[in-house]
């Protein structure tokens, strides 16, 4: 049982979003203590909306603070458009969340693509892994950079970051940051955190609401089948947590568990 995903279903968004703060908050400190950062990646969609939900909340003392002084965000998948193009992820995670950060805040360490390489994926791709090739290696010289946290949406097709279903860059296995030319979600051209970052992170957390999500969350919990988040399942076990409403999980076959950190 342990090495199950764990699925957290709540009534409502407003009492998910405050699990998920004390979830993220947990993270946020292992992170300080293992290396003196949070570094933490985040998808576009629907996430950010609910991030922003969760960490902008009033702080209620000492050990429920959001250190945002400490917080290196990097994106687990961007689309190539400029920073301010509507379908940027940046800009919706900065309209959100980062430009509502009460001015008497410190402001996080925020990595976006380089929009230099706009007209070549590759580019874009290989520059943005060198951001994370400079801001892990020292950490662990690595393979594999070790994200304290990715926190991601589900697509309605079972997509997550921009890997989707059935497509080649499911196989990749030795690039951190790979280029999509054909999403099948627009805009067409993206770079996106390859599946063994994603599954090589401390901690995974999913974040879907609404009933719209209910029939794709019955195949990835009952049936699997090769979709992207049933493989960051089952690359994760026990590590990778799901926070959803109950009209997402509406006749889904799976052991709920109650949230506790
Ligand atoms: O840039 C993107 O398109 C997103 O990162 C994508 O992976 C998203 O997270 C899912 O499509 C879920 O989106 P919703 O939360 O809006 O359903």
């Amino acid at each position: 049982m342990g090495k199950q995903a764990n699925l957290y279903a709540f009534p409502s968004v407003d009492e998910l979003a405050s699990a998920l703060r004390a979830y993220v908050l947990q993270c946020q400190e292992a992170g300080i203590a293992r290396h003196g950062a949070f570094k933490v990646a985040v998808s576009g969609g629907s996430l950010p909306k609910t991030l922003a939900k969760a960490l902008l909340a009033p702080s209620e003392g000492s050990n429920d603070a959001v250190k945002w002084d400490k917080w290196e965000i990097f994106f687990a998948d961007e689309r190539a458009v400029p920073l301010d193009h509507e379908d940027s992820n940046y800009k919706l995670v900065k309209d959100e969340l980062l430009d509502k950060i009460p001015d008497d805040q410190p402001k996080p360490t925020v990595h976006a693509i380089d929009t230099q390489y706009l007209d070549d994926t590759q580019e874009l791709a290989d520059q943005y892994e060198q951001v994370l090739v400079k801001s892990f290696a020292s950490r662990d010289s690595v393979k594999l950079p070790i994200f304290d946290l990715l926190l991601l949406g589900c697509g309605p097709d079972g997509h997550t970051c921009s890997l989707f279903p059935g497509h080649e860059l499911l196989r990749e296995t030795s690039a951190w940051v790979a280029p999509i030319e054909d999403s099948p979600k627009p805009p067409a051209k993206r770079i996106t955190l390859t599946l063994p970052v994603v599954n090589h992170a401390v901690r995974v957390a999913f974040v879907a609401t609404g009933g719209g999500k209910k029939d794709i969350m019955k195949e990835i919990f009952e049936e699997g089948k090769g979709l992207p988040c049933a493989l960051v399942n089952e690359g994760t076990g026990d590590r990778c947590s799901w926070f959803v409403d109950n009209a997402a999980v509406e006749g889904v076959v799976y052991q709920r568990r109650p949230f506790s950190l």
